[in-house]
């Protein structure tokens, strides 16, 4: 059993700010825990506009605190963000989250974010496989 807190984490390596300076990423669970997915706290500014893309990842996102809007760019739906509201991004889909406050939310990625990745050239998190405690590393997504 693995048992952390968020105190532990914070101001470590486990403690992700996005370059721009529009969210940070507490990961209490990472790809080197070997237990197939990671599991973030992502707190998200007020006012901000974010554009995020995952071609290699499966994110699952559960907005616990905080309003806003979720465009759905393959499509061009737009969907109200309020606690409560989960969306999974079961088809890597392009999407824009505008924070009209300040969102805070838990995010669980499959195949596990492994560190401190940010959004790479491409806008999107590179596949980084590390290996389970079988030994096997985690699939391709
Ligand atoms: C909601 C969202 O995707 N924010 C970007 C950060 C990402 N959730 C992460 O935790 O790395």
């Amino acid at each position: 059993m693995i048992v952390r807190t968020t105190a532990e984490i914070t101001g470590t390596d486990r403690d992700v700010a996005d370059p721009k300076g529009n969210w940070v990423s507490k990961r209490i669970v990472l790809g080197g825990d070997r237990v197939g997915f990671s599991f973030h706290e992502t707190t998200i500014n007020a006012g901000s506009v974010n554009e995020f893309h995952y071609a290699n990842h499966v994110e699952a996102v559960w907005l616990v605190e905080g309003e806003g809007t979720l465009l759905d760019r393959e499509t061009g739906e737009t969907y109200p963000l309020a606690p409560g509201t989960m969306y999974l991004l079961n088809g890597h889909e392009r999407h824009t989250v505008t924070a009209d406050t300040q969102m805070r939310m838990l995010c669980v990625f499959n195949p596990p974010v492994v560190g401190t990745e940010v959004h790479d050239e491409n806008g999107v998190y590179p596949l980084v496989t590390v290996p389970d405690q079988t030994g096997r590393h985690t699939p391709e997504a």
